[in-house]
């Protein structure tokens, strides 16, 4: 019978011990699992031989034999885990700006970073990634973000502490790619990319990471109409295929009532628009 897994700690046991890793369960303190191979997926947990009850690192240390500095020096040597932060909502609303911002705060801090856009993001060329403002930084444009790390070359890539990664709604494996590198990889993962498109549908898979984020900060725009916060991107244009890269040209930020009045007068003026094209013989 598979027992389901409780949520467990794994303490990573200095080099001299590396061939144990002790479960501690979180929601039995008291539990001290025998040792244990590493494991790498869910699977059925041995019975755990339960010690006596102690929610100490004294009786883990005793337990383990080991010098409770031995245990906190591996753990606070060992590598901070990852993070995911997702930073999101309409055109014009700074998320690109928040990206820079915090990629190059973390740059500041001597930490290893890497920028990453999609390649269908043509307006500004394809070596940097560039605000509404003008404020740019260089970055590496891709199809698909698991191409990064045979671009980038995996030894600078495993250098790397903070990767970021603008227009997420244009990559299809952002996910997996968050995923393996928040938690294989350990990196500080910053994405900013549109929640919604033009019809307010999710767009891409932006959405699907946040379950996966420590932080989702969805930022606001200024409606062009009337000065509130804008939450939403009308298009101004005629299209209505969901991809259509564009800036002010062909999109506007706008509040909800002027997302409504927007929406129905561009529903009518390609009604009109529809009524008087020629009918294709
Ligand atoms: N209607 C608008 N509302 C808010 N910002 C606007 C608007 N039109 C132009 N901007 C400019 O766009 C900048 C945000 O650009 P950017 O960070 O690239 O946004 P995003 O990546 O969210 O599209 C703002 O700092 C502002 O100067
Ligand atoms: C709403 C919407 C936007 N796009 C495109 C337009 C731009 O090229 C990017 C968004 O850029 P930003 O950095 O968030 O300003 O996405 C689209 O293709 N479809 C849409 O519905
Ligand atoms: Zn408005």
């Amino acid at each position: 019978m598979m027992r389901s897994l409780l949520p467990f700690q794994f303490y990573t046991l200095p080099p001299s011990h590396h061939h144990h890793h002790h479960l501690l369960l979180k929601h039995s303190p008291n539990l001290l699992l025998s040792p244990v191979q590493t494991f790498r997926s869910p699977v059925s947990l041995p019975t755990p031989s339960v010690q006596k009850p102690s929610s100490s690192f004294t009786s883990f240390r005793r337990y383990c034999k080991l010098p409770v500095q031995d245990i906190r020096s591996s753990m606070q040597s060992r590598p901070s885990s990852g993070e995911i932060h997702v930073i999101t909502g309409p055109m014009f609303a700074g998320k690109t700006t928040a990206l820079i911002r915090r990629v190059q705060a973390e740059q500041s801090n001597g930490r290893n970073v890497a920028m990453i856009k999609s390649d269908k993001d043509t307006r500004y060329g394809l070596d940097a990634i560039v605000t509404h403002d003008g404020t740019k930084m260089p970055c590496m444009a891709l199809p698909e973000l698991s191409l990064f790390r045979e671009r980038l070359g995996v030894e600078s890539y495993n250098k790397l502490d903070v990767i970021g990664i603008d227009e997420a709604q244009f990559f299809e494996d952002l996910y997996d790619f968050c995923c393996n590198a928040a938690d294989r990889d350990r990196k500080t993962v910053i994405v900013a990319g549109l929640d919604g498109d033009f019809l307010r549908r999710r767009f891409g898979t932006v959405l699907d990471i946040i379950p996966l984020a420590d932080t989702v900060t969805k930022l606001t725009a200024t409606c062009e109409f009337c000065g509130q916060h804008a939450f939403f991107t009308l298009r101004k244009t005629k299209e209505t295929q969901t991809e259509l890269i564009g800036g002010a040209d062909v999109y506007m930020p706008v509040c909800r009532q002027h997302y409504v009045d927007g929406q129905l007068v561009m529903e009518a003026t390609r009604i009109v628009l529809d009524a008087e094209r020629p009918a294709v013989v």
